[in-house]
């Protein structure tokens, strides 16, 4: 149904690739997860299966189009089988919720008998019979997204792309979101649904690849989130003289920085409140219980920060540091940073 070929997609002025030799296969019927840090290729690779971007090289082929060899005519029709939903919904302000679902309909030329039957059986289906007059400014965030997948699937698509569709919404709507999402994929909708909702993802256990740099480092058949996180490589350059200095600096500024952070983190363990405002990367970052992965990022690219026993003291810090590349090797006789540089 959706089949990457050894696809690789790099953006104009970038200097690496958003999406770096995928071979990808989605069967029909299946709901699969993409899940990875920001900037790891996720909207990409929904945006290839869309035709709104091409690969730089590889094939992409969707419901047994080639998609590198479908002609621009031949797009819109293409694009008829592929609903897609967004996190920000992207409903036309002036229409109501019939008019916004029916709006797709009228673009492919349904009669308006057809109309008026499709509309209140896909507007029932996500449960807004009685909200079909309302203006989308009427409606909550997660009625709105109701809205948008009504509209993403009223004519029947095989294959559903959903971009973060419970992003901006709380934790009961988006379960909301998630059952009528799971209600379609069971009437044989293809749902591929791009994600940073680790709870979500846990609950459905449904195919889950993740994502590193534009690379699957996962794919699993009843997956969770998961916290396969790669630790960046990062070395120390070689540099001498004024740089080997500045590195220095470099260094103790990474070091004054630990230890605000560690303070902040004592805030956030001492304090529930402070908790509860701070920003979710932060509340969500895992504390690692080994100390070789003091400093790890997660999949949603977070640093979780050292416990703060871990940097108690300057030596600590400096060890960060090293970790961040931000410091090289000490000369074990003067004590002198030999090879000092920033990272690369
Ligand atoms: N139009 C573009 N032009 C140049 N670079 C782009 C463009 N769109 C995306 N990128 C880059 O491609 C990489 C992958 O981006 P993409 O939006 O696919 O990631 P993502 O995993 O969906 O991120 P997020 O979770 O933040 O939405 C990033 O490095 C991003 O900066």
């Amino acid at each position: 149904m959706i089949r990457f070929e050894n696809v690789t997609k790099k953006y104009s002025g970038t200097k690496r690739p958003a999406i770096d030799s995928m071979d990808l296969e989605v069967a029909r019927g299946e709901f699969v997860f993409l899940v990875g840090a920001s900037g790891s290729g996720k909207s990409t690779c929904l945006r290839l299966i869309l035709k709104e971007e091409k690969p730089s090289s590889g094939s992409v082929f969707v419901l047994g189009n080639d998609l590198g060899s479908i002609s621009s005519r031949k797009v819109p029709y293409f694009r008829r089988n592929v609903g897609v939903v967004f996190q920000d919904f992207r409903l036309l302000p002036n229409k109501t919720v019939f008019q916004n679902v029916a709006f797709t309909l009228q673009v492919i030329g349904k009669s308006r008998g057809y109309v008026q039957e499709a509309v209140p059986d896909v507007l029932k289906m996500v449960g807004l019979e009685t909200k079909a007059d309302r203006l989308p400014h009427e409606l909550s965030g997660g009625e709105q997204q109701r809205v948008a997948i009504a509209r993403a699937v009223v004519n029947k698509p095989q294959v559903l792309l959903a971009d973060e569709p419970t992003g901006n919404l709380d934790p009961a709507t988006s379960a909301g979101i998630m059952q009528i999402l799971e209600r379609i994929n069971a009437g044989g909708t293809t749902v591929l649904m791009a994600t940073h909702e680790a709870g979500i993802v846990d609950k459905m256990q449904r195919r889950v690849i993740e994502l590193v740099d534009g690379v699957i480092v996962r794919d699993e058949r009843e997956g969770g989130y998961g916290t396969t996180g790669v630790v960046p490589e990062l070395k120390p350059a070689v540099a001498k003289g004024q740089s080997a200095k500045s590195a220095r600096e470099e260094v103790r500024e990474a070091a004054a920085e630990a230890d605000a952070e560690t303070k902040a983190h004592q805030i956030l363990i001492s304090s529930p409140d402070a908790a509860a405002t701070a920003p979710a990367a932060t509340r969500s970052a895992p504390v690692n219980d080994t100390a070789d992965t003091e400093v790890a990022s997660n999949a949603t690219g977070a640093i979780s920060l050292p416990r703060p026993e871990a940097t108690s003291d300057l030596t600590e810090h400096l060890s960060l540091a090293e970790r961040l590349g931000l410091r090289g090797t000490v000369d074990p006789e003067t004590g002198d940073e030999q090879n000092v540089g920033p990272v690369k």
